[in-house]
């Protein structure tokens, strides 16, 4: 796709102007008080500055990359999508609201959507043409784990507030006015029925891979009402897209270590769900053998993975494994409304793997980059020499990826840009 330079003259200064604010971080409280009221005018309003200044943060960090990574075809081909998405979004920046108008805006939402479809894979695509035609250096190699994950975060987000606005105004659940959804919400989400699903799912790639797979167990603690089934207010799809992630590793393990050991059992996967009064966890245990101490740093790296990577003709399946996407980007999911995905692994035994979720809908706010002069800086700042002793079997690339960081000159949001 080629892009008429004309269309771009303007995308420097308007990316100047959008970036110099905050993105605002709503809660999944928010989401659904708003779902609730509906109102078209008020999300087109809100959306129209806020999914510039979205844009306009993480493309500002995407012109911050090294050199020899925007150089690579793939992050070439990102790029303009980008652009070509911000530019159709300012088309609405002085809009009238009449009903044709929100329309317009809705139909070039859903577009911009399906636009992006393929972006974690053509950025990762990008890192590995990178990988291929130069050395990577330290630096580079984190500047570039620091810059996907803030990317990968920024683009849950849009795509969250993308499929809000059309879920409830363009009429893509016309089939499913009764059900209880609010957008991608799940007001009554049930923790043990996703759960279920991805497991069921996951076997599946693992009996096809292996002709074989472990059973699963479900234990289910609810601290509030002892005995009731566990439900939370969240987007079960985010959920999902966790679990199956760390189900398919689990299996994998599982089975390699057994077949390994020539056993014709396999231990079963056993998820613990937990209802406490700040948390819900989901915990999962697996006797796969666990993971040394020594490769805890890299599991969430980009492109680590100790599976084959995958063939191009494999692009249409679903592979078990091989891109070492899966825990990072789950990490991001988990993170996106302030919980966390972490690994406790014992070398020799199995490994648990825990997903934290914030158990209130008010504290579940979205967790989002902000581009200012503490993100810049990181991406020209040289690694510290290490200041303690180290074995030299330990990887010590510590640093870091704290994105809370000060608002250095630049403290608005999406309000003052309205006004
Ligand atoms: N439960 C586990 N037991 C043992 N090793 C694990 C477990 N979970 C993850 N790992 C290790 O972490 C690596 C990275 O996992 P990750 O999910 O990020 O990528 P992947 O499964 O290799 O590929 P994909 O991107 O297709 O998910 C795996 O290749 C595996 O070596």
């Amino acid at each position: 796709m080629k892009l008429a330079p004309f269309l771009f003259n303007n995308i420097p200064k308007m990316l100047d102007f959008y970036s110099q604010f905050n993105p605002t971080p709503m809660s999944i409280k928010q989401f659904i008080d708003f779902g609730l009221s509906a109102c078209e005018k008020k999300s087109f309003t809100f959306l129209r500055k806020e999914l510039p200044v979205r844009l306009a943060n993480i493309m500002k960090e995407i012109h911050l990359l090294p050199e020899n990574l925007l150089r690579m075809p793939s992050v070439g081909h990102v790029n303009e999508l980008y652009a070509l998405s911000f530019n159709e979004i300012l088309e609405f920046e002085k809009a009238d609201t009449t009903s044709k108008d929100l329309d317009r805006f809705c139909k070039a939402l859903i577009k911009i959507r399906n636009r992006h479809s393929d972006v974690v894979v053509t950025m990762a695509q990008g890192v590995l043409e990178l990988k291929e035609s130069h050395e990577i250096d330290n630096q580079t190699e984190n500047s570039i784990q620091y810059f996907l994950d803030r990317f990968y975060m920024s683009r849950i987000s849009i795509r969250m507030l993308i499929n809000q606005h059309t879920l409830l105004f363009g009429g893509e659940l016309t089939n499913d006015r009764h059900h209880r959804h609010i957008g991608c919400i799940d007001p009554q989400c049930d923790l043990v029925a996703v759960v279920k699903d991805a497991y069921e799912n996951a076997r599946f790639l693992c009996d096809q891979y292996y002709l074989c797979s472990p059973d699963l167990i479900i234990n289910q603690h609810n601290e509030l009402e002892q005995g009731a089934p566990i439900h939370i207010v969240y987007v079960p799809s985010h959920l999902y897209h966790m679990l199956f992630e760390i189900f398919k590793n689990a299996m994998r393990a599982v089975v390699e270590y057994h077949n390994h050991k020539n056993s014709d059992t396999y231990p079963p996967i056993e998820v613990t769900v937990v209802r406490g009064k700040e948390d819900i966890c989901v915990k999962m245990s697996d006797r796969g053998g666990g993971i040394p101490r020594s490769l805890t740093d890299q599991l969430f790296h980009y492109m680590y993975s100790t599976a084959p990577q995958p063939s191009k003709s494999d692009a249409h399946t679903v592979p078990l494994a091989g891109y070492g996407y899966g825990l990072p980007i789950s990490r991001l999911y988990a993170r996106y409304f302030h919980g966390e995905l972490s690994l406790l692994s014992c070398d020799g035994y199995g490994t648990d793997t825990i997903i934290y979720m914030k158990a209130l809908s008010n504290e579940a706010n979205e967790l989002l980059p902000i581009f200012n002069k503490t993100s810049s800086r990181f991406y020209k700042t040289t690694i510290p020499t290490g200041d303690w002793s180290h074995s030299t079997s330990m990887n010590l690339r510590h640093f870091s990826n704290n994105s809370s960081s000060s608002n250095s000159g630049k403290n608005r949001s999406v309000g003052d840009v309205a006004s």
